[in-house]
């Protein structure tokens, strides 16, 4: 009966009319702001599926790209109230159809989708001031903890992929956390601290004025489980890794971009920093009195161990220093720099200094702490399952054995399904090695007294070619003699 014209102006007076009187207002989030995404939708609908109980009779359920959890959501059409700062709001799920569209250069789905949220006219600044900043930071954090991790790496000769990224990335999978880890509990313990207080410690590294970074140097013999404490360390966090190959890159200049290209929540790595830069290919060396100039620093590291410098890398220890420490390395936040090495004495002192490497972890052998963590990890063996007579020895023959973690696992990884055969073979190859340790320890010990005692030898040698008393020569003569009736 009614043209749409006067339907149309009767529902706007209406509605006039209705909002007059309630204490209400509302707030649309559509999910697409004309042309463009709006990210409000996607978090809203991310921090509802956490208020979502899964018990309720009709939900959506999503499951994202590269993520290994499902999401629960508001169905169409439903409501759900949620409270913040002791102020209540309702939030509608909103789904209509969307007319048919004539011409468009971007077609939109057919369904309108949106939320509106509904709240008392009075929280109107509370909420729109510090409410939809915590719904972003909220979805955010579900996202990373839904999502997988990303491992990525540079790409070879600095090459850009198909969208102009410089990282490649694929799904990180590596299972090891801080309770795989064999690490002295004490020592587990004070990393995990450490790493809580850096993720939770916006407000401190804001309130001191400091860039929100932390850099760790991790350092030991081989197979110690330097790349397993990196895992470790992202799989704890939910941070993605960057695992960055030194020697595909050319100059500082790229370095830079590399880092720009990082994001946020993400662990920055040099793996075996003394293999991928070479600091002994200096161009000028420290002055003659001991001081070390600018252009010392500024020298050329050259890929050392593969050869880069037929690539003419030309990345310099400042570029490097740059990179952690300088202007370049605040271009984002939340990020932790983690250098491995097997050989520490190689490296430059300047990498070193305290304030670089805020944390200098060391990864030794084998204790008797962490040994206990691989039988429980790889043998299912409580404290109390092994006879204390077993456990005795092997925790007195732990420390000479010198064994590495990787070491030990492969022993137990053999005999996983036989407990006993596992520990009995274990103590016999720890002993072995202990025996082998010794022997060794004494041969050393006789080389170094040898080299010991030929020092002395030179330096009296030398002594005895400088002009001396009559009395000392003599007696330099006697202990000569003497000497050589010892020998
Ligand atoms: N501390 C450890 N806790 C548990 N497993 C370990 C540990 N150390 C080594 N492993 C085992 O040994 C294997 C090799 O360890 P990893 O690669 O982490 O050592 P690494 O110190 O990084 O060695 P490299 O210096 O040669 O890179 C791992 O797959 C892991 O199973």
């Amino acid at each position: 009966v009614f043209p749409p014209e006067v339907r149309f102006a009767s529902a706007k007076l209406l509605n006039k009319i209705f909002h007059c009187f309630s204490s209400y207002c509302y707030f649309d989030v559509t999910e697409i702001d004309g042309v463009n995404t709006n990210e409000l939708y996607n978090a809203v609908q991310l921090y509802l599926s956490s208020s979502v109980s899964i018990t309720g009779n009709r939900l959506s359920l999503t499951r994202a790209v590269n993520s290994s959890g499902f999401t629960f959501g508001l169905a169409n059409n439903d409501s759900i109230s949620d409270s913040f700062n002791g102020v209540s709001v309702l939030w509608e799920h909103v789904v209509t159809q969307r007319q048919a569209q004539s011409f468009s250069w971007r077609p939109l789905p057919d369904e309108k989708r949106g939320f509106t949220l509904r709240i008392k006219k009075k929280d109107k600044p509370l909420i729109l001031n510090s409410y939809l900043d915590y719904i972003m930071d909220k979805a955010s954090d579900i996202r990373r903890k839904n999502q997988d991790r990303l491992l990525y790496t540079n790409s070879r000769g600095g090459s850009l992929d198909s969208r102009g990224h410089p990282w490649e990335s694929v799904p990180f999978k590596h299972p090891s956390t801080f309770d795989t880890l064999a690490l002295d509990p004490t020592r587990k313990k004070e990393i995990m601290e450490d790493l809580q207080d850096f993720a939770n410690g916006q407000s401190f590294y804001h309130k001191t004025g400091r860039a929100w970074k932390r850099g760790y140097l991790l350092y030991g013999p081989p197979g110690t489980g330097k790349s397993s404490m990196i895992a470790a360390m992202a799989n704890f966090l939910g941070y993605d890794i960057y695992d960055l190959e030194l020697t595909e890159v050319h100059n500082n200049s790229e370095l830079r971009k590399l880092l720009m290209k990082t994001s946020s929540k993400s662990i920055i790595v040099i793996e075996d920093i003394d293999c991928s830069i070479n600091l002994t290919n200096r161009n000028n060396s420290p002055t003659a009195n001991g001081s070390v100039s600018r252009s010392y620093y500024d020298s050329e590291i050259r890929g050392g161990c593969v050869g880069a410098e037929e690539g003419g890398n030309t990345i310099t220890l400042s570029g490097l220093l740059n990179f952690t420490d300088g202007l370049w390395s605040c271009c984002g936040s939340e990020r932790i720099f983690v250098f491995t090495t097997n050989h520490i004495e190689k490296l430059d002192p300047a990498l070193l200094r305290s304030g670089r490497m805020d944390m200098h972890i060391f990864m030794s052998y084998c204790s008797f702490p962490a040994l206990k963590i691989l039988l429980k990890n790889y043998l299912g063996c409580e404290e109390g399952d092994l006879e204390d007579s077993i456990l005795k020895q092997l925790e007195e023959v732990v420390d000479v054995a010198r064994m590495t973690p990787a070491d030990i696992s492969e022993v137990l990884i053999k005999n996983r399904r036989k407990k006993e055969k596992a520990v009995e073979e274990l103590l016999e190859t720890m002993k072995l090695r202990a025996e082998m340790n010794a022997k060794n320890g004494v041969l050393r010990a006789k080389v170094e007294e040898g080299e010991e005692e030929q020092e002395e030898q030179e330096k009296r040698a030398l002594d005895s070619e400088s002009p001396k008393e009559e009395s000392e020569i003599e007696d330099g003569d006697n202990s000569c003699k003497e000497e050589e009736k010892i020998k």
